[in-house]
C-alpha cells in the first residue's frame, strides 16, 4: 500500500558531509568550473570571475545578483527566493535552490548574459557536440533501421525505453523491461516501477478512444490537425532534460507518436539557457534534428517527420523561464499551469525534473506518487533514471529488495529507472 501521509517530508539540504548532495556542491561544482575554464580561451576578466565562483563554492556565501543584471531576471530571482537566501552558505539552503543558482552564477562568470563577445555562448557546447558526434551516437541511430521490422507495439515500447534510458545517455532501444541491468546478483529489475500501460491508455493509437483523455484540450483555439479526436487534439507536453544522446531518443519518440497517430501535437519544453551542464536548449534541439537528418536511413525519416511538424506548427518548442527556476513545479506560474492543464499528458524527463515534480524532499520511498503529484494540473508521467536521493511510489517489497541488495547507491547511480504515471 502506498504511504498516503500528507505531512511533507524534510527538504533536502546539502550540508551533510559524505552525503550525495554535499558531494555535488563541494566536488562536482568546482569540477564543472574547471571544465568550463578549459573549454574556451576566456579572457582574464572571465577567468577571474570563474576563480571567484570557485572560491565561493568552497566557503563563500550566495551573493545577490549583480546590479547590472537584466531587470526582469532580477525580479524573477527575487520571486524565487533570492532575498531569503542571499548571504547564506551554499550548503545551508535547499539543495535544489543552491544547485540551480550555481548555474546562473556560472553563466554570469563566463559573460553569457553580456554584453560582450561571450554573450549567448553556451559554455557546455563543446561537450554537447562531442557527445552528439560520438561514434556511439552513430551506432544507436543505425540501430533504428532494425526497429522497422518489429511489430508496431514493440517499436513503440523500444522507443519509450530508448527515451527513458537515454536519461543515462544510454540510447539502447532496449526491448526488455529489465533495461541495462545492474549485474547478475541484482534481485531488483532495473525498472523499479513501470506504469507504461497507463501512459499508453492516455495516448491510444489513432482511431481508438482514450478513456482518460483530457477533455480540456486546446481544440477551441488551436488549429485543426488530422486525426483530431472529438475531445480535441491529443497533445503531449514533453519536458525535456539533457541534450545529445537523451534528446535524440526523445525526438524519435515524439516523431514516432506523431507518425502512429497517438498524438496530434507536441510541445517540447527545453531550458532558456544552459543549465545543469547538458540540459537541452533550443539550439540543442536544432543540433539534434540536424544530426538525425545527417544520419540517413530510418533516423532521417524520423527527423524529416519532426521537421515538417515543426514547420506546420504541430510541434512547438518552448523555453519558459520557470524551466530554470530553483523551485518545485508545485510553485509553477499560472501560464505554465494552464499549458500543462491543456495537455493530454505531460511527460517529464530525467532526475532533476523528477525532483521538481514531487518536491526535492526526503520522502519515504513508499509515498504515493499520485499524492505527491496531486497538485499537477493534468495527467503527468515521469521517465527517469535514479540519480539523486528523491524517490516515491515504490512498493514496500521493491524498497526492501533494493536495500537488501546491499548496493547503497541504487538511489543515485543511474542503474535503476522508473516510469510513473498519474492520470
Ligand atoms: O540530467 P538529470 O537526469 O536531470 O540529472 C541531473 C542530476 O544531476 C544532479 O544534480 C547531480 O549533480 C542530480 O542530482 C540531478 O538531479
Amino acid at each position: 500500500m502506498p504511504d498516503t501521509s500528507s505531512e511533507p517530508a524534510p527538504v533536502i539540504i546539502g550540508n551533510e558531509p559524505g552525503a550525495f548532495p554535499h558531494g555535488v556542491l563541494a566536488e562536482r561544482h568546482p569540477a564543472i568550473i574547471r571544465q568550463v575554464r578549459d573549454a574556451f580561451p576566456y579572457d582574464p576578466e572571465r577567468r577571474r570571475a570563474l576563480d571567484a565562483l570557485l572560491a565561493s563554492c568552497a566557503d563563500g556565501v550566495i551573493e545577490p545578483l549583480p546590479v547590472d543584471a537584466d531587470a526582469r531576471d532580477r525580479r524573477r530571482w527575487a520571486d524565487w527566493g533570492m532575498d531569503a537566501y542571499a548571504g547564506r552558505s551554499w550548503f545551508d539552503v535547499p539543495w535544489l535552490w543552491a544547485e540551480s543558482h550555481f548555474y546562473r552564477r556560472l553563466l554570469d562568470a563566463v559573460g553569457y548574459f553580456g554584453p560582450g563577445v561571450w554573450e549567448g555562448l553556451d559554455p557546455f557546447r563543446p561537450a554537447k557536440l562531442a557527445e552528439l558526434d560520438a561514434p556511439e551516437t552513430d551506432e544507436e541511430l543505425a540501430a533504428l533501421d532494425a526497429l522497422a521490422d518489429l511489430p508496431t507495439d514493440e517499436r513503440t515500447r523500444a522507443l519509450l525505453h530508448g527515451s527513458l534510458w537515454g536519461n543515462r545517455a544510454d540510447l539502447g532501444f532496449r526491448l526488455s523491461d529489465s533495461g541495462p541491468g545492474t549485474g547478475t546478483k541484482d534481485r531488483v529489475p532495473a525498472l523499479v516501477t513501470d506504469d507504461s500501460d497507463v501512459l499508453w491508455s492516455l495516448l491510444p493509437p489513432a482511431g481508438t478512444s482514450a478513456s482518460g483523455r483530457s477533455a480540456s484540450g486546446p481544440s477551441a483555439s488551436g488549429p485543426s490537425a488530422a486525426g483530431t479526436s472529438a475531445t480535441g487534439p491529443t497533445t503531449l507536453c514533453l519536458v525535456a532534460d539533457n541534450a545529445g544522446r537523451e534528446l535524440v531518443p526523445d525526438l524519435l519518440l515524439v516523431s514516432h507518436l506523431l507518425g502512429r497517430g497517438r498524438i496530434d501535437r507536441a510541445v517540447l519544453h527545453v531550458k532558456p539557457y544552459p543549465y545543469y551542464v547538458s540540459d537541452a536548449t533550443p539550439a540543442d534541439v536544432l543540433d539534434a534534428l540536424r544530426r538525425l537528418g545527417a544520419a540517413g536511413g530510418a533516423a532521417a525519416v524520423y527527423g524529416d517527420r519532426l521537421w515538417t511538424a515543426l514547420t506546420d506548427g504541430r510541434v512547438t518548442v518552448r523555453a519558459h523561464p520557470f524551466s530554470c527556476a530553483p523551485l518545485p513545479y508545485a510553485d509553477m506560474p499560472d501560464d505554465l499551469r494552464a499549458e500543462f492543464a491543456a495537455a493530454t499528458v505531460t511527460v517529464l524527463k530525467g532526475d532533476l525534473n523528477y525532483r521538481r515534480l514531487v518536491g526535492d524532499r526526503w520522502w519515504s520511498p513508499t509515498t504515493s506518487f499520485a499524492d505527491a503529484t496531486a497538485y499537477f494540473p493534468g495527467p503527468v508521467a515521469a521517465l527517469r533514471t535514479l540519480k539523486s536521493d528523491v524517490i516515491t511510489g515504490l512498493t514496500a517489497d521493491t524498497e526492501a529488495a533494493l536495500v537488501a541488495n546491499g548496493e547503497q547507491r541504487w538511489r543515485t547511480s543511474g542503474t535503476h529507472a522508473l516510469i510513473q504515471v498519474r492520470r
